[in-house]
């Protein structure tokens, strides 16, 4: 069994508790309530040249199967706010508890406190936690490419759609990359870890973004530990970054944050960028 098969393991078990406990139909009306999700994608790839610096998704995250215990994050929206004063363009909020830590309260507590889009990043494997993300107020979703057949992802990338959020679909090969192009993502993560290994490798984005077509977003995910990997990734041709761990074991988000978005907005790493 892989760690990600594992994780989907506990995913599906918790998810039949907190479907015993809140009706679908419950969750649609919450989702209704919420105010219409913001457009994550637009932001990630602005047209315009000024604003063309790679964007920073800054993650919320306390633990990890790779790397165990990070950071306790008392106050998540404390945090959230950090990066958002630090020039974070999306808070992305790991809402799984058992390999995690995280939680749907984090993601609310987020929301409320940033007004940049926020993106619940967990396992889904079903579209009852697309109608949770949107009913605690994400306006982004992961969709985990290796987690799905391609039925259900064609149909869960629909169904985030047809919410108002957009999908961040993410792969780690080029049979993922075009499983991902064929069920219609507009916003692909190519992920420098491998999900069933755990091993990062930031190779992994060069060698898959050239087969993501131009006006498809791309974010490099994983193994960012400062301003040159930024650089690297952007070289290779990424719009944005996903930054965990980096960010929650330093010592000053804000600061953090601020450091890896001026590194992709530096005017000699856009001459570069393709
Ligand atoms: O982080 C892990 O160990 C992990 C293991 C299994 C599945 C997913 C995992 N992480 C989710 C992520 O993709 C990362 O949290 C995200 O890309 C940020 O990565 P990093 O900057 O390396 O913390």
């Amino acid at each position: 069994m892989t760690v990600l098969d594992d994780i989907l393991t506990g995913v599906r078990e918790d998810l039949a508790a907190r479907k015993a406990l809140t009706s679908l139909e419950e969750l649609k009306e919450r989702a209704h309530r919420q105010v219409p999700a913001k457009d994550a994608q637009a932001l990630l790839k602005p047209r315009d040249d000024e604003q063309r610096g790679v964007k920073v998704i800054a993650e919320v995250k306390r633990k990890s199967p790779s790397k165990g215990a990070l950071a306790t994050i008392p106050d998540p929206a404390d945090l959230a706010a950090q990066y958002e004063a630090g020039g974070a363009s999306v808070i992305s909020v790991l809402t799984e508890q058992r390999r995690f830590g995280g939680s749907l309260d984090d993601l609310r507590a987020v929301r409320c406190a940033v007004d940049v889009p926020v993106l619940r990043k967990d396992f889904v494997v079903e579209s009852y936690q697309l109608w949770e993300a949107r009913a605690w107020g994400a306006d982004v979703v992961l969709l985990i490419v290796a987690a799905l057949e391609q039925e259900a992802l064609v149909s869960l990338v629909e169904r985030t759609r047809s919410l108002g959020m957009t999908a961040l679909v993410e792969v780690h090969t080029a049979e993922e990359v075009a499983r991902a192009l064929d069920a219609g993502a507009r916003v692909v993560g190519v992920n420098n870890r491998d999900l069933k290994t755990l091993a990062v490798d930031n190779g992994t984005f060069a060698d898959l973004a050239p087969l993501i077509p131009d006006h498809v977003v791309k974010v490099a995910e994983s193994g960012v530990s400062g301003p040159r990997d930024v650089v690297e990734f952007a070289r290779a041709g990424a719009d944005a970054v996903l930054v965990g761990e980096t960010l929650v074991t330093g010592e000053d988000p804000r600061r953090a944050v601020a450091d890896l978005v001026a590194a992709g907005a530096h005017p000699a790493v856009q001459a570069v960028r393709p």
